[in-house]
């Protein structure tokens, strides 16, 4: 039986880093080795699938831009609508690798299997965990009943979803986690399914990559104890469309901070709500009056998802009610 054709897509990041020393596990230089060594280091890939390399990038995914996000997706949906691809998998750091998952899958057109997969080790490092990685995430992209699940990520045995994951831990390999929990575990090259995403994802996303051709600018304000006004006051009059606020608790915001966010809404920013815990979810109108405010709540989504995903939404709408309702349904 013909094996399964799986394009790896290589963008940096430490599983493409090298170190020193063998005890380098933190101190080393990240996006120094090509796609095609690093798929010739794994020769267990070719009884798999099929696989080929293409180098996009060579950076620390710290560095990526928004356009490098369009490139990126431009080239994985023009992949997927080739019928001699069968999954694709993107080598990407780990430090802004749940961002380019969750933009994917919400802008790329495919039920084929989208992996995206990183390490926390550089390969040179002793238990340098990308090899691994790397395995499962070709496994996942070449089966079949990876397909339609959204765009998925393959760290630490597990297949979590590209919307839930984020980078939780900077310094072990178990690093990415989400608060609804992995989708499955892979193992000795066997998927194990337990649960699959029920929010709107790749096929039944009403944005398109093939159609957008740049990202409108948002940008991302913390909440603090001691917090002033002005980071917010300086973005709101810098030219964003949206303004994400990473606020405390529930979402909460500083009394002396809020008449400022209502100035940035009224002077045509559409306003976030998001909160800087990783866990749980901000509700609408608790901790602060957003319909009265006229803002838009994250749901569950943590600043820097938040953030994607309006500027995605933002591509189509400046409408906070429409906007809200993409924040419940993605
Ligand atoms: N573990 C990593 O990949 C971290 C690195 N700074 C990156 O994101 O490229």
């Amino acid at each position: 039986q013909a094996l399964p054709n799986v394009v790896i897509l290589a963008t940096g990041g430490t599983i493409a880093g090298a170190g020193a020393s063998a005890i380098n596990s933190a101190t080393y230089a990240a996006a120094k080795v090509g796609v095609d060594k690093l798929i010739a280091g794994l020769p267990e890939l070719a009884k798999v699938a099929n696989v080929r390399g293409e180098q996009v990038f060579q950076v620390a995914s710290e560095s990526l831009t928004d356009d490098n996000l369009l490139t990126l997706a431009k080239r994985v949906s023009a992949l997927a609508k080739q019928s001699d691809i069968d999954g694709i998998v993107i080598t990407h750091g780990t430090d802004t690798l749940e961002e380019t998952a969750f933009f994917l899958t919400l802008t790329v057109h495919t039920a084929k299997p989208i992996v995206v997969v990183g390490s926390m080790r550089p390969g040179t490092a002793l238990s340098a965990d990308g090899a691994l990685n790397l395995y499962n995430a070709v496994n996942v992209a070449a089966s079949k009943d990876a397909m339609g699940k959204g765009v998925l990520v393959t760290m630490n045995d597990e297949i979590q979803s590209g919307r839930d994951v984020s980078k939780s831990i900077n310094i072990k390999t178990e690093a990415f986690k989400s608060q609804w929990g992995p989708l499955g575990m892979i193992v000795e090259g066997k998927n194990y399914w337990f649960r699959a995403p029920v929010k709107r994802h790749t096929m039944q996303s009403e944005f398109d990559i093939d159609t957008i051709t740049a990202l409108p600018p948002v940008e991302i304000a913390m909440g603090y104890e001691g917090v002033l006004s002005t980071a917010i006051d300086a973005l709101g009059k810098s030219g964003i469309k949206a303004l994400v606020h990473g606020g405390t608790g529930n979402g909460s915001v500083a009394n002396r901070i809020v008449p400022n966010l209502q100035k940035v809404r009224a002077d045509g920013v559409v306003v976030i709500r998001s909160s800087r815990v990783p866990d749980g979810f901000v509700l609408r109108n608790a901790e602060q009056p957003d319909d009265k405010y006229d803002w838009v709540v994250a749901h569950d989504l943590r600043p820097q998802k938040a953030r994607i995903l309006a500027m995605v939404a933002m591509t189509k709408t400046s409408d906070t009610k429409e906007l809200q309702r993409i924040f419940w349904e993605y």
